[in-house]
């Protein structure tokens, strides 16, 4: 009986006997009381994350201009509890929310362990995940298409798809999504979107979750509805922080531990039910009926004088923390008046989600024991049977889970849980499928170039064999030019930027690495600009009667194609490098040295010498160059001439114009695809840059 009770009293356990293996000691498997669990997913160790003296500092404006805005705090975040880091505005939560999760790591000092011993970041990112504000997440796709996507990326490839899909089902029922599986992530309510980010991130089942604010913009019930998961989420023996601003009464009962901060200092940490009492030992007196949250915040702003020292003080910038059941750090009220008052008041005052304790607890003496199954701790209790009063340690090192933790999959030297092969061709898939649903973008970009193409051919119809419009045509071929370059570099000026915020958020996470990607985004787009590109030059050549002659039109369409692929590269660039605004205005700002270089204004030998340097970069010339000698080049019979005197009849008299007798369409090709490649690998590195000076 004495079990049982003990059991109960220590959480919402269901106690079961398993085995009766050796005389008078009985197994028993403890599991959460939760009406659905986790079973499927991958087993993890518990994982206790601590800090001592950590110091953030950034440089404002001047080098020696330094604001500190985490000023040696301390602290520790338990596995199995719900932690919220709470504070005023501006006090540096979500600094410190981005130091932990490992997503800030300059200007930082102090230490941070996990289990015990100094954090490996690397290890760390793959046991934990953080859940930004905004749930960032592809409108595009269903509930079930976008668990699907995760599951592809963030569990093994060796893993069957019955078992993907056993994960997807269970954690969708688990979050309450099922019902959404086939809803687009766009038509989720605030709190299913919510429910969706955390979705995404248990497939892997990391033991350590951030959420920076996930309530922000829910309404009460949703609030409690979120609060509610993250505390299922902590008792299946996870570590779950968030930040949250003010939350209410019933709300904040629901967290295990509160760590407040002021002014980058901490001024409590510990038991969300012991502050009320611990503020009153400090001579702060809660008024009755009043929510304790809003009274640390109160207190923290300076609502009741400044007191911000003498918290900082009691609680030792972080280093203590109030326990339920223990005495008050430092001080001289007793927590209780004798050994039973304390024993008893464990017994009904322990937080029932402490489970990680006790695992330590239920270690029997091979080291055996507390084990996190799936998700669920399930305990093989020896001394139990014995009748060994239960004792909270609630101080107990992790050691051996360190180990586990380290020697487990996440010592491995691979960062992701799948190939780069792998990661490419899921998030080309991906990316082909928001082109598919996306049909509006497609359609007016289809819509623009045959209706750009037909405008065109109406202008400058059958002008190609006519001696007497050879100036019209140039017109013409440098139009091409001015179309493709500015269709192709606006739509990635505009979509690139749209996707950083997921791209941040999934790489951050480790779904897959920025080169597999890029590579996938890099693919995706080309075949439609092809298509389109085709699509105009058949119909302006046709129409505009240029030379009907299969290697022509090759070439022709090849200057063409480059020249969109060239574009789209710069908008990839511009993309990467800067937001939308910027981007609108200055990439086609940049553009016009290019055009005014291309050859098309002004001749090669009346560019002043100084200058002439820029014509070697201006892409738009290499392509003018290339559409001008398919259509002049390569001994063209004399142009057909309806007039008295056609000056340009002969195509050499034209190429002579342009300076162009000798140019050689191979090196113009090869021009264009160096500056493809080139430009490529600068976008490919702007986003590596903006990635890491994001954070
Ligand atoms: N890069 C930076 N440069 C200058 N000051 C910064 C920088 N980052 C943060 N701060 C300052 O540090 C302080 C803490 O910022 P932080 O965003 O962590 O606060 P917070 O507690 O999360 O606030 P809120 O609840 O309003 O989001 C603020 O005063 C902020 O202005």
């Amino acid at each position: 009986m004495k079990v049982d009770k003990e059991l109960s009293l220590a959480g919402p356990v269901d106690t079961k006997p398993i085995m009766s293996d050796r005389k008078g000691s009985l197994k028993v498997t403890i599991t959460p009381a939760q009406h659905k669990t986790l079973t499927h997913l991958p087993k993890r160790p518990p994982v206790d994350l601590a800090f001592t003296d950590l110091t953030y500092r950034v440089q404002e404006g001047r080098k020696s201009n330094v604001k500190t805005i985490l000023k040696s705090v301390s602290g520790r975040l338990r596995s199995g509890e719900l932690t919220a880091i709470m504070g005023p505005s501006g006090a540096g939560k979500s600094t410190l929310l981005n130091i932990l999760t490992g997503y800030k790591t300059s200007g930082m000092e102090g230490s941070i362990t996990v289990n015990g011993m100094e954090r490996n970041l690397s290890s760390f990112r793959k046991l934990s995940c953080y859940i930004m504000q905004d749930n960032q997440l592809h409108g595009n796709l269903t509930v079930e298409e976008a668990m699907s996507v995760a599951t592809a990326l963030k569990l093994p490839s060796a893993t069957s798809s019955a078992d993907k899909e056993e994960v997807i089902q269970e954690i969708l029922e688990t979050l309450g999504l099922s019902e959404h599986h086939k809803t687009m992530t766009s038509n989720l309510s605030g709190g299913q979107k919510k429910r969706l980010s955390i979705a995404l991130e248990l497939v892997n089942n990391p033991p350590i979750m951030f959420f920076d604010e996930p309530t922000s913009g829910l309404d009460s019930s949703s609030c409690f509805q979120c609060i509610s998961l993250l505390k299922t989420l902590a008792r299946g023996g996870r570590t779950i922080i968030c930040t949250i601003h003010q939350p209410s009464a019933r709300l904040f009962e629901m967290f295990d531990h509160l760590y407040t901060l002021a002014d980058g200092q901490c001024v409590y940490q510990g038991s969300t039910g012991r502050l009320v009492e611990w503020l009153g030992s400090l001579g702060l007196q809660c008024p009755s009926y009043h929510n304790p949250a809003s009274f640390i915040i109160e207190v923290s702003c300076g609502e009741y004088g400044d007191n911000t020292g003498k918290l900082v003080r009691a609680i030792d910038n972080g280093k203590n923390d109030i326990r339920d059941g223990v005495p008050f750090p430092d001080s001289k009220i007793p927590a209780y008046n004798n050994k039973r008052d304390m024993e008893a008041s464990l017994a009904t005052t322990r937080d029932k989600n402490d489970l990680s304790q006790l695992q330590e607890k239920f270690r029997d003496a091979n080291g055996n024991g507390g084990n996190l199954q799936n998700g669920i701790l399930q305990y093989a209790v020896n001394e139990v049977a014995k009748g060994e009063p239960l004792v909270v340690q609630m101080e107990t090192e992790k050691q051996d889970n360190a180990e586990v933790a380290l020697l487990g999959d996440e010592a491995s030297p691979r960062r992701y849980a799948t190939s780069e092969f792998k990661q490419f061709w899921v998030v080309l898939k991906r990316t082909l499928l928001f082109s598919r649903r996306d049909w509006t973008l497609m359609y007016l970009r289809l819509f623009a170039h045959i209706l750009v193409g037909f405008l065109i051919g109406a202008l400058y119809y059958d002008i190609g064999d006519d001696g007497s419009k050879v100036l019209s045509n140039l017109g013409f071929l440098f139009f091409n030019m001015l179309f493709l370059m500015y269709t192709s570099m606006t739509i990635t000026i505009l979509s690139f930027p749209l996707e950083m915020p997921v791209l941040v958020k999934e790489h951050f996470n480790r779904w897959y690495s920025l080169r597999s990607y890029y590579l996938a985004i890099t693919v995706s787009d080309i075949p439609f600009q092809a298509i389109f590109c085709v699509i105009y030059v058949v119909i302006v050549y046709l129409l505009t009667s240029q030379p009907a002659v299969w290697f022509r039109f090759a070439m022709f369409l090849s200057s063409c194609l480059l020249i969109s692929f060239v574009a789209q590269s710069v908008g990839l660039v511009v993309g990467a490098a800067m937001n939308v605004q910027n981007g609108v205005f200055l990439a086609p700002v940049m553009s016009v040295p290019f055009l005014l270089f291309s050859g098309f204004f002004v001749s090669f030998n009346a560019i002043p010498k100084y200058l002439r340097w820029i014509t070697y970069l201006s892409y738009i010339r290499y392509g003018f160059e290339g559409t001008a000698l398919a259509t002049y080049s390569f001994d063209r019979p004399k142009l057909q001439c309806h007039q008295t005197y056609c000056h340009f009849k002969n195509p050499e008299i034209t190429l002579e114009e342009l300076d162009m007798k000798d140019a050689d369409i191979t090196l113009d090709i090869a021009a264009l695809c160096l500056i493809f490649v080139v430009l490529r690998v600068s976008a490919f590195l702007f986003l590596r840059w903006k990635l890491k000076s994001t954070r």
